[in-house]
């Protein structure tokens, strides 16, 4: 009886053993063959980068550098030749790396290896790659989950090509046009309120209730609560682990949030907003009632906050740009009233706007709001002279790209919209590489919507006010999840 027990007792430890030992070579694999074998495939090709700490990789080295990157203290003046110079402010350590290393190098985010690449072909080839072997990286899911979930912005394949034929349609130019009174009525509502003041917060109230209103139409107002709970969801997944809970519990409650504005629309009949449009889409294609469900909240979710934030702060910096070169507001103005005559902005003036147009285009040049490209391969692939292996992420700097002297001529650093007087072809040598909203495949669907709000908003501000920059203003761009102000906007604004 003791020997059986004892038999056991040594089959129990060994097993236990036997399932330890496969879990370390499992992690060992993982951990250290893994990307050891990738490092060497891109070593091979003559590809070299900074030798990674074990584990963590770059991790330390890049929070050190960005940390440690100061930013400009001080009101921006049109003389300051590399004051826009936003790469080297904010990813001081690329830029380092870039003179070691060349247009093409590895680093390594814990033990996920990346492939920074500038060389201006292969970013072309990249970024307009239409195969589904190249999608948006796996490990978005794992930090952004509860907020994107399995929607358009982060997901792959046959999944996100499904979600974004629906949506798509319902944002071109002429359902846009459909959608200028509710732009326009939210730009007045921010305008009653317009003084001196530190305005990103207004202006992200503006496009809140915007995006608020093309989605939930007459139900905006649950539209606003639903936002609201996704901005705290924005902030409660920034912090440590322990809060995901949190995350996830907040998630939940916008998820039954939204389902139950959707029974509520079901049940009252229809209207034509983004959700409605969205859910009649899901439906059309014969999804069932509980994919029908996911899909309505899931892109509400995904809608809002790919189209929020990056319209608010595009239109931020835009203004401190006008704010700090005087000249340029007086051109665009002189132009809005012009065309304007005292109306209230439609389409067919905004086309009109070409000055307005093209403050836009430099700012989003200098201050592109998603500073960063990123793909993984999820098979080899070959861009160009590389092949890019299995598993690894590239990573291609928007900021590099838009203020590169080679592109842009050796002003590139220096606000100048004059350079957009010929459209974007004729701004650059690469137009191709100018991409504020990206470009190929995974191109912003939101374009044209962001465009029209930014020339309503703008055009109608100048024909009210006029502004300039405060002396409390600290320029200080920061990099979060977007390139935001660190310590806000303020602007000294005069009524006309
Ligand atoms: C100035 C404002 C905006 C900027 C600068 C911007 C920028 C971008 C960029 C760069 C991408 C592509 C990312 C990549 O290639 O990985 C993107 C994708 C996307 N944007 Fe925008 N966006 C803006 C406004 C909007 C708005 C207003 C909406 C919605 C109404 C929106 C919805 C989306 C969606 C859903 C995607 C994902 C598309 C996909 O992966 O297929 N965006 N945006």
């Amino acid at each position: 009886m003791e020997l059986l027990q004892f038999d056991i007792d040594i089959m129990a430890i060994s097993l236990a053993l036997l399932g330890f030992v496969t879990l370390l070579a499992h992690l060992y694999s993982g951990l250290v063959m893994k990307p050891r074998r990738l490092r060497s495939q891109l070593t091979n090709q003559g590809i070299s980068g900074p030798p990674p700490w074990f584990f963590l990789g770059h991790i330390m080295q890049i929070d050190k550098a960005c940390s440690s990157s100061g930013g400009i203290d001080k009101a921006p003046t049109m003389e300051a030749s590399t004051l826009h110079n936003n790469a080297a402010i904010l990813f001081p350590i690329f830029e380092q790396w870039r003179k070691q290393d060349g247009e093409v190098f590895s680093f390594s985010l814990g033990n996920t290896p990346i492939l920074y690449v500038n060389k201006h072909e292969v970013v072309k080839k990249m970024v307009t790659c239409t195969s589904w072997d190249c999608g948006k990286p796996t490990y978005q899911h794992k930090d952004r989950g509860p907020l994107f979930g399995q929607g358009i912005v982060i997901s792959n394949g046959a999944s996100w090509a499904h979600q974004r034929k629906l949506i798509v349609p319902e944002l071109y130019m002429d359902k846009v046009n459909g959608m200028f009174n509710l732009i326009t009525e939210c730009s007045v509502i921010l305008l009653n309120s317009w003084n001196n003041i530190k305005i990103d917060n207004y202006i992200r109230r503006f496009s809140g209730d915007a995006i608020s209103r093309a989605c939930f139409g007459s139900n905006y107002a649950k539209g606003e609560q639903i936002f609201q709970k996704l901005d705290k969801l924005q902030h409660a997944i920034y912090l440590p682990t322990k809060s995901n809970r949190k995350a996830w519990a907040i998630e939940k409650e916008i998820a039954n949030l939204i389902l139950k504005t959707v029974k509520e629309r079901q049940a009252a009949g229809h209207e034509k907003d983004l959700m409605q449009m969205i859910l009649e889409g899901a439906i059309n294609s014969g999804l069932g009632r509980e994919a029908t469900d996911q899909f309505i909240s899931v892109n509400c979710k995904n809608i809002y906050l790919a189209g929020n934030e990056t319209t608010a702060i595009s239109a931020t910096w835009t203004l401190m740009l006008l704010a700090s070169n005087l000249q340029w507001q007086e051109r665009v103005r002189a132009e809005v009233l012009e065309v304007c005559q005292g109306r209230t902005p439609d389409a067919d003036m905004l086309l009109k706007m070409k000055r307005l147009t093209m403050v836009i285009h430099e700012s989003m040049r200098l201050y592109p709001p998603t500073p960063v490209v990123s793909r993984e391969a999820f098979a080899d692939m070959k861009f160009e002279d590389i092949i890019v292996p299995k598993g690894v992420i590239v990573w291609t700097v928007m900021l590099t790209l838009h203020t590169d002297p080679e592109i842009w001529g050796p002003d590139s650093y220096t606000f100048n919209p004059e350079r957009f007087a010929n459209g974007i072809i004729g701004a650059c040598k690469l137009p191709q590489l100018y991409i504020p909203f990206g470009v190929g495949p995974r191109v912003c669907i939101g374009q044209n919507f962001a465009m029209a709000e930014l020339k309503v908003l703008i055009s109608l501000i100048l024909s009210k006010f006029s502004f300039s920059v405060s002396p409390n203003y600290i320029h200080k761009p920061s990099l979060r999840l977007l390139i935001e102000a660190e310590h806000g906007v303020r602007l000294l604004v005069r009524k006309l």
